[in-house]
């Protein structure tokens, strides 16, 4: 009798983003892959075989124009069933896509296409992008194909053949100094990425997982590989629709989402406006969150609301998509004031580094996180410098050619084995001769019942030195007799240099185009300039 081969065909098959996204189709045909709700009443379902069959539409129609392989295509579009259809042929076709937002400035546009120097710059068919660098060939995409505008300047393609290795997209960092620049992930780092976080069981066949994230950011391309990577649905919700809490909820209803994926700010208008209408989406069973630290009475607030679901902590960095996904208790204990970022995914190791290059073993002893993965990027598009101060010799062993990624981030292992998040290594800033941890003073200021969230900020001063000013959001109906009880309550327990000389008030935080509190729109609101 014969063997039945193991593994099997698929699982031999190269480690491309299509093949491994596009897998679950083989199984299960008609499920869902992306469920859309643009307006009230009207929702759109696409199966995974609609999905294969749109993608092998656009890559033929991408392979028509002959490019060479590894050419660079600008996605210009918000989450959607055909952008995602689009993303997954530029990978079937050998081309790695670089998403951008359609609210991109035009200046950053061109900064990025002078970069990258795109063969093709690809919009949805509703997109407004009209002045594209004449250089660039031009399209506009939908469900029904592709329409190229302006044919990509011809180049005779050199013979290439697509190898795993090869980059599957580069995606731009907003870049916390200077110049943004473009992280290279290979099709091989972001496939062992998806392997590493679907052995954590997230989601299953039956999930719809919101995705409300820009395209832009790769978290949008964590919630793809969740949803299609473990067989059930992607639900995008367009960023514009999901700062208003009325529409971010319908939309949840609507389309019957069991997940919702997003940065803790996403959740601050719903806590405050909308707290009945988010505990009556009794489907709502699961909750990820990443990018930031979710500020904790926020987070215990959520819980409160949504009792029963499963709430995970992701941490990392675009240079790795992500590196670890924890549960947090629900209900969080009322003695926690770290979420533990548990340990790296299955196939990755965090090593704590100190100061002087040695990998810290004690436990509750702060380090530098350093990564070690498959699924580390390839490096910065263009910029070997920034590239080698990011991927750097194991420290474990440098002679074995090893590199990993320097995270830039603090933490501690805790006795139980899981890393603590310890702020930024540029987060220690020095205030008057003093070094200050501005994380420490957000914890202490969000301790307080009446805060539910704070920003702690170097502010320079116009005569020179430099003052630690804070930023606050009360709870609804809180409103503090005298800002001086905040003063007071930090005074309590921080040493006075650690006690914000400024503490204002404000509605709500002001965010990135990704969602994260924006220091620098702050430091601006303070009247000072960074
Ligand atoms: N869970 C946390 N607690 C605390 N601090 C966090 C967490 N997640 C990040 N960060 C911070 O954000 C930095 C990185 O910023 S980033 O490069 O823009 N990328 C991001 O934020 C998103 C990041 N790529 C990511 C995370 C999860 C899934 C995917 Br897919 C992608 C990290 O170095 C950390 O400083």
């Amino acid at each position: 009798m014969s063997q039945q081969p193991h593994p099997s065909a698929a699982d031999l098959r190269p480690d491309f983003l299509h093949s491994f996204l596009l897998d679950p189709a083989r199984h299960s045909p008609d499920a869902p892959a992306v469920v859309e709700s643009p307006e009230a009443g009207r929702t759109t379902v696409t199966s995974y075989a609609e999905l294969r069959s749109h993608t092998d539409a656009l890559a033929g129609a991408l392979g028509a124009l002959e490019l060479e392989p590894g050419s660079r295509v600008i996605l210009e579009a918000d989450t959607s069933a055909p952008a995602l259809a689009m993303l997954l042929a530029c990978s079937q076709a050998g081309l790695t896509f670089v998403p951008v937002s359609p609210q991109t400035p035009q200046q950053r546009l061109e900064t990025l296409i002078d970069t990258v120097r795109p063969a093709l710059h690809l919009q949805a068919a509703n997109g407004n992008r009209t002045d594209v660098p004449e250089a660039v060939g031009t399209g506009r995409f939908d469900r029904d194909g592709l329409t190229v505008e302006r044919a990509p300047a011809h180049r005779p393609p050199r013979r290439r053949t697509p190898c795993p290795t090869d980059p599957a997209y580069i995606i731009f960092t907003s870049g916390t100094t200077g110049r943004p620049k473009g992280v290279v992930m290979s099709h091989r780092a972001v496939v062992a990425f998806y392997r590493g976080m679907l052995a954590h069981r997230i989601a299953g066949p039956d999930d719809r997982i919101a995705s409300t994230s820009p395209l832009q950011f790769d978290f949008s391309l964590l919630n793809i590989g969740l949803a299609l990577g473990s067989g059930a649905a992607v639900v995008p919700v367009s960023p514009q629709l999901v700062r208003w809490p009325r529409h971010l909820l319908r939309i949840l209803r609507e389309t019957g989402a069991t997940q919702v994926n997003g940065v803790p700010s996403i959740w601050r208008q719903v806590l405050r406006h909308e707290p009945k209408r988010l505990a009556a989406l009794t489907g709502l069973r699961g909750v990820l969150f990443c990018g930031e630290e979710f500020p904790l009475p926020e987070l215990r607030r959520l819980q409160e609301l949504l009792p029963t679901a499963r709430i995970v902590n992701c941490y990392g960095a675009t240079e790795s998509m992500a590196c670890s996904f924890e549960d947090v208790p629900n209900p969080l204990p009322e003695e926690v004031e770290r979420l533990s970022l548990g340990t790296a995914h299955p196939g990755a190791e965090i090593l704590l580094v100190d100061p002087d290059g040695r990998v810290v073993d004690e436990p509750d002893v702060v380090g530098e996180i350093h990564l070690r993965s498959p699924a580390l990027f390839s490096g910065y598009w263009g910029d070997p410098e920034a590239t080698r101060a990011t991927l750097v010799p194991d420290p474990l062993c440098p002679e074995s050619g090893q590199y990993v990624l320097r995270s830039g981030d603090l933490a501690l292992r805790g006795t139980d084995g899981g890393y603590r998040f310890a702020g930024r290594v540029d987060s220690q800033v020095q205030i008057n001769g003093n070094r200050v941890e501005l994380g420490e003073v957000e914890r202490r200021l969000t301790a307080h019942p009446g805060v539910t969230a704070a920003t702690a900020l170097p502010l320079p001063l116009p005569g020179g030195g430099t003052q630690l000013a804070a930023f606050v959001t009360l709870a609804t109906g809180h409103c503090l007799d005298d800002p001086g009880d905040l003063w007071t309550f930090c005074a309590e327990t921080l040493p006075p240099y650690m006690v914000p000389q400024e503490i204002r008030v404000l509605d709500r935080l002001p965010t990135t185009a990704h969602g994260k509190v924006d220091r620098t729109a702050l430091l601006a609101e303070a009247g000072a300039r960074a």
